[in-house]
């Protein structure tokens, strides 16, 4: 949350040149506060598991979130119960002539397959237009954010050699930015991927630029310029035993897999896993939170966001 200080406190320049958030009481004085509308598009097969992961991460803020589940009308769930998706989920037609602060796409395990091939492409791309004027800010997972970066700006995903599997260090690569607040120089995220986006590519496009990313792991964060649009390719939001979950099912079915890097103590998987990304995963979310949906959403939602950034 922004601290309040009085108009011409000298503390108020130098606290904005160390880029901690400050807020006239002019501005706060005229600040309203409402309970924030998110809706999340759970893509992934374990609903139930990503629900728990997003929800602790929109929960750790003194913001008032509403929740809204959302879960693709055009596919049949396999791994998840149609009585779980009844009793807890909405379906995009269902929400259409609303409004939402914030929305959060997840990954889903279809990375390998063209876009087109997605049972559910078509419903998807009319929800992420749908977004540009019914959502203050959009934050991609995974392969969501590949989705987004295709959909909105045309760039491609490429097959790794080798799944990125694992915790690697990644940076900032644009100071400042409100998104990567508080941020170290470096920090851990897991990565769980066969395909990638490169930076060539979004450097290329009109009005995205990339904020952080690893040596390893290549992107991390991209953004349209005011963050109406954000695009994260890693799993912060994983809990602690995701990735071991992820290699011993990959083991078990006798899929080629190398250890996830860097989670392990000595990389030695019998050995109880380290979580190393979990702080960096609420400061992403609860600057997300604040800063692209609290900070920008008018008052009135129902005053739509045709002004919105992009
Ligand atoms: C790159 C990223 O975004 S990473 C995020 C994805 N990560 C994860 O999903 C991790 C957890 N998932 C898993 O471990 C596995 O998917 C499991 C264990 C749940 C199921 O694995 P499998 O039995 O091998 O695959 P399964 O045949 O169930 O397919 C997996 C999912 O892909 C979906 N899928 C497969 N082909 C398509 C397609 N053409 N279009 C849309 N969805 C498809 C399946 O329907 C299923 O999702 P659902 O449960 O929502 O219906
Ligand atoms: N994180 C995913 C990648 C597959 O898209 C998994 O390991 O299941």
């Amino acid at each position: 949350m922004p601290i309040k200080v009085p108009d011409n406190l000298p503390a108020k320049e130098v606290l904005a040149e160390e880029n901690i958030f400050v807020m006239d009481e002019s501005v706060a004085y005229h600040q309203d506060i409402r309970p924030l509308r998110i809706a999340i598009l759970n893509l992934m097969p374990t609903k139930e598991t990503t629900e728990t992961q997003l929800l602790r991460l929109i929960g750790n803020t003194p913001l008032q979130v509403e929740a809204v589940l959302l879960h693709p009308k055009t596919h049949t769930s396999k791994n998840t119960s149609s009585e779980h998706l009844e009793a807890f989920y909405k379906t995009f037609d269902e929400v259409e002539e609303e409004r939402f602060d914030g929305m959060i796409i997840t990954g889903a395990p279809v990375e390998q397959l063209p876009f087109e091939e997605v049972t559910y492409w078509d419903e998807l791309k009319t929800i992420m237009d749908w977004t540009v004027d019914n959502v203050t800010s959009t934050l991609h997972i995974c392969w969501g954010a590949q989705a987004g970066l295709y959909h909105h700006f045309g760039i491609p995903k490429y097959p790794l050699e080798e799944k990125i599997f694992g915790v690697f260090p990644h940076v900032v690569t644009k100071p400042n930015t409100k998104l990567m607040r508080g941020f170290d120089e470096e920090f851990y995220v897991p990565q769980s991927r066969h395909t990638e986006v490169r930076r060539e590519d979004i450097d290329k496009a009109e009005g995205l630029e990339v904020l952080s990313e690893s040596e390893e792991a290549g992107v991390y964060i991209a953004s349209s310029r005011q963050g109406k649009q954000i695009f994260v390719t890693g799993h912060a939001e994983y809990d602690p035993l995701t990735l071991k979950w992820e290699y011993d099912r990959d083991k078990a079915k006798g899929l080629r897999i190398d250890v996830p890097k860097n989670y392990y103590p000595n990389n030695d998987p019998t050995r109880f896993p380290r979580s190393t990304w979990r702080a960096h995963a609420n400061l992403l979310f609860s600057n997300w939170l604040n800063y692209y949906v609290y900070q920008e959403t008018p008052y009135d939602l129902g005053k739509a966001q045709k002004h919105a950034l992009l």
